[in-house]
């Protein structure tokens, strides 16, 4: 599991270690570390190294600093290094002394657009982790200008460290070096990141617990459900699906169907769908009611069946049976209108939410706003349960304040019936045992590769992403070590 800490962590850490190192030591190899992946970035992009124009973006602190070590290490290598500066008098005065003792230029600010659009690699020191709010607008007007692959130092400027969120002007990186630890906007606002490669100056044991956890494909092959010698159809955990109605059966098989593609045990299902469920999947064991269906291991209910009193009955059913209950899309809205449903549910039996922002802000009363790890981890806490925040990058919190993020891998996943496609997949983790908040963390990473696997630069229906499922699964088990 990835840690990712916020900028106030990474500070306290840095300062820990600042004080045991010899002065500058840390900002060098930071500084090492842009060189050696901008110098990169030249040979792919530019064809070349020495003898191509790097200009460097320059802002008033130590991200400032980085950008002119990381010049005055370009130089050293023949390449031809600007350095504009934003605050001139504010300039890290030892990082301006390396860069032009090693032969690099400082351009006023005036002529900065010209020696921009001549570049073959911008390199963005406008801010680091002490950033507030959007570009200011000299730092926005010279960003405009690029054309050339921008590298940016530590985070791309702009972007808010902590959340991700961009409220105005911001850079757009094609790669972002990030030193000593991950920081949230990497995770968070991965689009504007590009690439984003680690470079370690020795901050991990001064770290402490992360923030926010991310799955590695190791992570998701451990965590995965296999059947060993002794095991049979009852034993892996049975799947059921409260899902569909004879108006919207759609939901029903694609939340069924997901969950077949997800376990090796068994699914049932219960609902106005079951003719139609069985029809396209007939391994599942598909009931017309829910009072009559059989014991599972957990049950997913919600997509496709109604807001209305048949809805709420079935829910409070599903919620009584001390197995963990996944609520999707009706089931959150039935519980936003009628909180005390949840009455129903032993105290003990885990919940797991799974809504997208509509139905967040009808569940809690608040769009979750730009700061998403704070909201997602709010209603944790308020329901007592594991709530999984749908979007672009998808996260889980638990009532405990831990936080699960699964980057997105693309926007394909973004059409009709693939929040369904996530419940069933969901419930099949959460009735083979496991824990719902990492169930849940899986069952996001299975499904972004799906639609990453589906849609290969093509749009991806729902039906694709449940097909995909069982190489997404093959995928993750083959890239761990
Ligand atoms: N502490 C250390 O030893 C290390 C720090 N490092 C670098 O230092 C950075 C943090 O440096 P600082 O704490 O000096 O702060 P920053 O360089 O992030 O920025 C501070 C300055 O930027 C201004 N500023 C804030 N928001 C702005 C905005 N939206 N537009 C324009 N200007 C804005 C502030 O007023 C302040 O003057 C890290 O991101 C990293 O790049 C690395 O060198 C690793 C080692
Ligand atoms: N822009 C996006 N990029 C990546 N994934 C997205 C994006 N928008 C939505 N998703 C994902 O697609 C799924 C949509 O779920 P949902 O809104 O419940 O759809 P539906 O109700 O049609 O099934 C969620 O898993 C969500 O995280
Ligand atoms: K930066």
């Amino acid at each position: 599991m990835r840690g990712i800490w916020t900028t106030d962590h990474v500070r306290q850490a840095e300062d820990r270690l600042l004080a045991v190192t010899p002065e500058g030591a840390l900002m060098r190899r930071a500084a090492h570390g842009v060189a050696v992946h901008a110098a990169r970035m030249l040979a792919e992009h530019a064809g070349s190294v020495s003898g191509r124009r790097v200009v460097l973006l320059v802002g008033a602190g130590n991200n400032g600093g980085d950008a002119l070590w990381a010049g005055a290490f370009l130089r050293k290598r023949g390449v031809g290094v600007a350095a504009v500066l934003l605050k001139p008098e504010k300039a890290h005065p030892q990082g301006l002394a390396a860069l032009c003792r090693a032969g690099g230029r400082v351009v006023p600010l005036a002529d900065g657009p010209q020696w921009i659009e001549n570049a073959d690699l911008v390199v963005d020191g406008i801010v680091g982790i002490s950033a507030k709010g959007p570009l200011r607008p000299d730092a926005a007007e010279l960003v405009e200008r690029v054309t050339a692959p921008v590298l940016a130092v530590d985070l791309p400027s702009g972007v808010e460290p902590d959340t991700g969120a961009v409220d105005g002007a911001a850079v757009a990186a094609t790669a972002t070096v990030t030193f000593g630890a991950l920081k949230p906007v990497h995770v968070l606002n991965p689009e504007r990141c590009g690439e984003v490669v680690f470079v370690d100056i020795g901050l991990g044991d001064e770290l402490g617990e992360p923030d926010l956890r991310r799955l590695d494909a190791a992570d998701v092959a451990a965590a995965w459900p296999m059947p060993g010698p002794s095991d049979n159809k009852y034993s892996q955990g049975v799947t059921g699906v409260a899902a569909g109605s004879a108006a919207y059966p759609g939901a029903a098989v694609l939340a069924a169907a997901a969950a077949v593609r997800a376990t090796s045990g068994m699914v049932r299902y219960a609902g106005h769908a079951a003719d139609v469920v069985r029809w396209h999947w007939p391994e599942v064991v598909a009931t017309g009611s829910i009072f009559d269906a059989g014991r599972v291991q957990a049950w997913v209910v919600g997509p496709g069946i109604g807001t209305g009193s048949a809805g709420r009955d079935v829910l409070v059913h599903a919620l009584g049976q001390g197995v963990p209950v996944c609520a999707d899309a009706d089931a959150i809205t039935i519980i936003a209108e009628r909180p005390e449903v949840l009455d129903a549910r032993d105290p003990d039996t885990p919940l797991l939410l799974t809504p997208h922002d509509g139905e967040f802000e009808r569940l809690t009363g608040k769009a979750p706003g730009p700061d998403r790890v704070a909201a997602v981890r709010e209603a944790a806490r308020r329901f007592d349960a594991v709530v999984l925040l749908k979007g672009h990058s998808t996260l889980v919190a638990d009532p405990a304040g831990r936080v699960l993020v699964n980057k997105a891998r693309g926007s394909w996943l973004a059409t009709a019936g693939s929040g369904d496609v996530l419940s069933g997949l969901t419930g099949a983790l959460l009735a083979s045992g496991l824990e719902p908040w990492l169930a849940a963390g899986v069952a996001a990473d299975i499904h972004a590769r799906a639609g990453e696997l589906a849609a290969r630069g093509v749009p991806a229906s729902a039906s694709g992403v449940l097909a995909a499922i069982p190489d997404a699964v093959r995928q993750a088990r083959s890239l761990a070590p």
